[in-house]
């Protein structure tokens, strides 16, 4: 048994200096792509189901293939996050399920469609937090909206966001609102908005400081240095995967996402959950195209699958080792949500602010 929580190994990335991707999953081939690139390279795991994939899978078989793998993989810690949920009941009902995380993302009104008022976010995740905490479960806040600052889109692409356009305000995160947020609501970890977004199209060129607000992370790390920063829309669209992807009959115009030498200074200044599903998204489909294309006669689908399988086990081992979480299952011992329980009832997790920056 496995299971991790998010809280306890964000804690350790943030000890040993590294940052963890967190992968969407939605079916089996994904799971086994992610757990074996893990056990190639040693790393411990993020599996996230959005509101999306438990819908698509069903939560009992998202928590049993994932039992599975535990049985599988015994020797990697396995944290299972619930992403981006809307309400207390998604989260409520992860936790029910056997998620060791949850992400409420008060960002968005319950439509996850509305930018919600701060007073909402702060009163629906503090609500999130105080329940999760007594049973151990972490919790990922979200401050600020995802969206472009290129062209002011929120992050609609996934379903989830806002239809019409926001203000550079609303898509960067305020530093110093972000102090008052995590002290009031207690959240393991928060998502920043600093210029990504969801899906293949983040960036019309490869982004600079103007358009990718690197500095938005450095600032709020001054002023709480411990915070875990997590970062949304973090698909790096590899031009090898987009090529892969029109080479064999697919249609995606020139885009650009988030380097992986952008996510490396992020570790740097607190980032220690990486979010990422276009990328999984496209090196499979891109093989499932390929085998297509080369293959006319074909019809066993696992031989769409496995293909499709190894290639994201590639990018999942590459990222492993990009952000440095290579090499740290094996040092890790997970603790059982009850002593998680017991820390935050001792107040032993409640977050610090640097004293000297948190008025700057
Ligand atoms: O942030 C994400 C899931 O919460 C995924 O982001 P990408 O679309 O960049 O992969
Ligand atoms: O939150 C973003 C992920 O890409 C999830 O997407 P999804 O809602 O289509 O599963
Ligand atoms: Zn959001
Ligand atoms: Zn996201």
């Amino acid at each position: 048994m496995a299971r991790i929580t998010l809280r306890q190994l964000l804690d350790h990335a943030a000890e040993e200096g590294y940052g963890v991707p967190a992968f969407n999953i939605n079916n089996m081939e994904q799971i086994l792509a992610i757990m074996q690139a893990a056990r190639l390279t040693d790393a411990p795991v993020i599996l996230q189901a959005s509101r999306g994939a438990r819908a698509y899978a069903g939560d009992a078989m998202i928590t049993k293939m994932v039992e599975a793998v535990e049985a599988m993989y015994p020797e990697i810690p396995v944290c299972l996050h619930q992403d981006h949920g809307n309400s207390e009941a998604t989260c409520f009902s992860a936790i029910q399920a056997g998620f060791t995380s949850v992400m409420m993302d008060g960002s968005l009104e319950a439509d996850a469609a509305t930018p919600a008022s701060y007073d909402y976010n702060l009163s629906i995740t503090g609500k999130v937090t105080e329940a999760a905490h007594a049973v151990g479960v972490s919790v990922e806040g979200e401050l600020g909206c995802l969206g472009s600052l290129e062209s002011g889109k929120g992050e609609k692409e996934d379903g989830h966001g806002f239809d019409g356009t926001l203000s550079r305000d609303q898509l960067l995160t305020d530093p110093d609102q972000a102090v008052d947020f995590v002290t009031r609501t207690k959240v393991d970890a928060l998502a920043i908005a600093m210029g990504t977004s969801h899906g293949a199209y983040k960036f019309s060129r490869k982004p600079d400081g103007e358009i990718l607000a690197m500095q938005v992370a450095q600032a709020i790390n001054e002023r709480l240095p411990e915070l875990h920063l997590v970062m949304h829309g973090s698909s790096s669209v590899p031009q090898a995967l987009q090529d892969l992807f029109n080479a064999n009959g697919g249609a995606m115009p020139q885009t650009f996402g988030v380097p992986v030498e952008e996510i490396q200074r992020g570790i740097a200044y607190g980032v220690r959950k990486i979010n990422i599903d276009t990328d999984c998204r496209l090196a499979m489909t891109g093989m499932v195209r390929k085998t297509a294309r080369e293959q006319p006669e074909e019809f066993d689908l696992r031989k769409f699958l496995k293909p499709a399988l190894e290639a994201l086990r590639k990018l999942c081992v590459e990222r492993y080792e990009q952000f440095g979480t290579a090499g740290q299952a094996s040092k890790i011992r997970p603790l059982p949500l009850s002593e998680m329980a017991k820390r935050y009832d001792a107040a032993a997790l409640d977050p610090c602010p640097a004293v000297s920056n948190a008025a700057a």
